[in-house]
């Protein structure tokens, strides 16, 4: 299924036609250079085209207020003076003869995404709107917002499509207070937003936008704000939400279809945001939601005001949707103090709704000290000096690199006579294994190498990961006698490049830990019921869970809160994802995994699992070629206190080799 691109150059027939510097920002160019830029990197040749159309007044009432609705109305109708004085009524926002029917086109656009997602006509897609829609309300208009564009396609959905849980995510730079307000007690529509706050002094400058405003009576917990008190958030501030906050709760909430308030002035460059995020983290923000909803994803365009960095995070945005693997995201580092307080904070202000967020037995509850650490006008972190002093328009960054598909998407190597299943090559090669190899092998795995079958698959193996190396071949899943030698011969091979970096993922148990030098080549997370005693150094990670890999919550805790941050810290340029036998892992949890792995490394995914497997060669194969994983069963249980207990003791070991896995401020108690 493809992917969806609404836009219409109707939207770009609307401007500011007085002066008013808070409104001068918002141009028709920022649709036109987005636009353009889908064309010159062929982008919108690959979507399907879906027409924009105008939404009914019905649509509009769905969210809006019929007083309000006819005010706007008669905008087209009024004179410049009418225009102005109608304006003075509403914050940061203005009107033009032709904005109501672009509002409307707004709307019908995102009304038209959600049609297509929903019927199957495709998979996911995206908007190209203006005006935007987050800010505004019921009876007003606000921030460039004339309709919410978002908020009346999640009504829409529910109401159509019988739809019972969607989740919002607004990744722009300002609070969709609009939103907030129309879903506040609806515990249906889960917001989630991060915004620039400043402890309050940044537009809109609302009490409510702060971390503590989760929601109101049956909608408490279903509203999520992420304030930013500094500006210059990085990437590794985003993902850390991300990891610990966000993913989470949202498979914890399973939804049924995700809505993006995709504005782009949390990017670098951007003079509203301030921020430093790189383009190319809208390819792993979207990468990271894609897999919820059984991949019903829509993203609707919201702010975004450097003519630079938009068309980057838009093009990024929509290579993710189409199914091309994420750029490869180099030194990040740890989330900011700022940002970890604010974590904090909203953490413990959602522990009580969230079983993913309850905390191991013991910890204080972190809430009051951030809390001090702020009304202290805690020290925070020390401003790098240097960034600090360019303005946002000022800044540079690179071009984000090409993200090239490689020919063959996924290649399967299968015992004698299986067919692949559909879309999948098959690798089979008669070569002998390298003799140095084999001598390896006997050293380790004497007894099995009697058995001759041991080595059939090992020679077509090799010729696999050759092809993978050489970029032609995105990813690839082995059924081999011994996923163990295998897992030897793959780490033998690749370990000879001069500065390999192998992921290697073993979930189930069995020992594995003793190819895991600690030179750095590989990094080994193994997740199973075992219970290793023995202390292990920074490059093998045993995650135990009590019972095992079949526990789903306990097994997606330690997917998102731990192997995430340590695998986008680590940037691998293979992943081994080996399921060792009778791991017991369920189904939904696996193809979870095998979707979000492939995050990295450039989707450079290698599977490897063992002969009498074969019943998830299918499933698993089809999450390689990226059909979405399904979504696990709901509700999802809350995870063991054991198992919360010990991922809490591995990131308390590891957070200060691996910074990423840090989700709490230094509390000051
Ligand atoms: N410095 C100009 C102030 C603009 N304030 C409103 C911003 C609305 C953004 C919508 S995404
Ligand atoms: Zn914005």
């Amino acid at each position: 299924m493809g992917t969806a691109l609404v836009y219409d150059e109707e939207m770009t027939k609307y401007k500011l036609l007085w002066v008013d510097p808070a409104c001068k920002i918002e141009v028709p160019e920022r649709l036109t250079v987005s636009y353009e830029a889908l064309v010159k990197n062929g982008l919108c040749q690959r979507c399907v085209s879906i027409p924009a159309r105008e939404a009914t007044e019905a649509e509009i009432l769905l969210v809006h207020s019929e007083e309000y609705l006819e005010g706007v109305k008669k905008t087209p109708y009024m004179t410049l003076e009418d225009l102005k004085e109608f304006t003075l009524q509403y914050g940061d926002v203005y009107f033009h003869p032709n904005i109501y029917h672009c509002a409307k086109l707004a709307v019908g656009s995102a009304l038209q995404l959600c049609d297509s997602v929903m019927t199957g006509k495709v998979r996911n897609g995206m908007a190209l709107v203006r005006p935007p829609g987050h800010h505004s309300m019921r009876s007003a208009a606000s921030g460039f917002c004339v309709f919410n564009n978002v908020a009346i396609a999640a009504r829409y959905a529910k109401q159509k499509y019988g739809v019972k849980r969607v989740l919002i995510v607004d990744w722009d730079v300002h609070h969709g207070q609009g939103v907030q307000y129309c879903f506040e007690d609806d515990p249906s529509v889960l917001y989630f937003s991060w915004h620039r706050y400043e402890h309050q002094k940044f537009w809109p400058n609302l009490r409510e936008s702060d971390y503590d405003n989760v929601g109101k009576e049956d909608g408490a917990g279903f509203n999520i704000n992420v304030p930013w008190n500094k500006v210059g958030m990085k990437n590794s501030d985003y993902l850390s939400v991300f990891f610990h906050l966000l993913l989470p709760v949202a498979y914890e909430f399973c939804p049924e279809l995700v809505l993006v308030c995709a504005g782009f002035d949390s990017a670098i460059g951007d003079p509203e945001g301030e921020m430093c995020a790189s383009p190319d983290i809208f390819a792993h923000l979207t990468h990271l939601l894609m897999n919820l909803a059984g991949g019903k994803l829509c993203a609707v365009l919201e702010g975004g005001y450097n003519l630079t960095s938009l068309p980057q995070s838009v093009c990024q945005t929509v290579q993710t949707l189409l199914g091309d693997p994420p750029t490869r995201l180099s030194d990040l580092g740890a989330p900011c103090e700022s940002a970890l307080e604010s974590l904090q904070c909203v953490r413990s202000a959602h522990r009580q709704y969230w079983s993913c967020l309850r905390q191991a037995a013991g910890l204080p509850d972190s809430h009051v000290s951030a809390k001090r650490i702020r009304s202290a006008g805690g020290e925070g972190e020390r401003t790098e000096v240097g960034e600090e002093e360019k303005s946002a328009e000022e800044q540079a960054w690179p071009e984000p690199p090409q993200r090239v598909s490689p020919p063959v998407r996924c290649a399967l190597v299968l015992p004698g006579g299986e067919a692949p299943p559909d879309g999948c090559e098959q690798i089979s090669s008669r070569e002998e294994l390298h003799p140095l190899m084999l001598t390896k092998l006997r050293e380790h795995f004497q007894s099995e190498l009697d058995n001759c079958s041991a080595l059939a698959s090992l020679p077509s193996l090799m010729t696999l990961v050759e092809k993978m190396e050489k970029n032609e071949i995105r990813n690839g899943l082995a059924v081999v006698h011994s996923v163990t030698m295998a897992m030897m011969c793959v780490l033998q091979h690749v370990g000879d490049a001069p500065s390999s970096r192998t992921l290697v993922v073993c979930v189930g148990g069995g020992s594995v830990g003793s190819h895991a030098r600690e030179d750095g080549k590989t990094l080994t997370v193994q997740i199973s019921s075992e219970d290793t005693e023995k202390p292990t150094g920074k490059f093998y990670v045993p995650v135990h869970l009590k019972k095992g890999c079949g526990d789903a919550s306990g097994f997606m805790q330690a997917l998102l809160g731990l192997l995430l941050p340590l695998g986008y810290q680590y940037n691998p340029d293979l992943v081994l994802l080996v399921q060792m036998p009778n791991a017991g892992v369920c189904g939904g949890v696996w193809q979870q995994l095998v979707g979000v792995l492939q995050g990295f490394a450039q989707g450079h995914v290698l599977v490897l699992m063992q002969e009498g497997e074969q019943a998830r060669v299918g499933p698993t194969a089809s999450t390689l070629l990226g059909d979405p994983a399904p979504p696990l069963e709901h509700p999802l249980q809350a995870p063991l206190p054991e198992d919360v207990e010990a991922v809490e003791t591995l990131r308390s070991r590891l957070q200060s080799d691996w910074s990423l896995l840090q989700n709490t401020g230094e509390s000051t108690a």
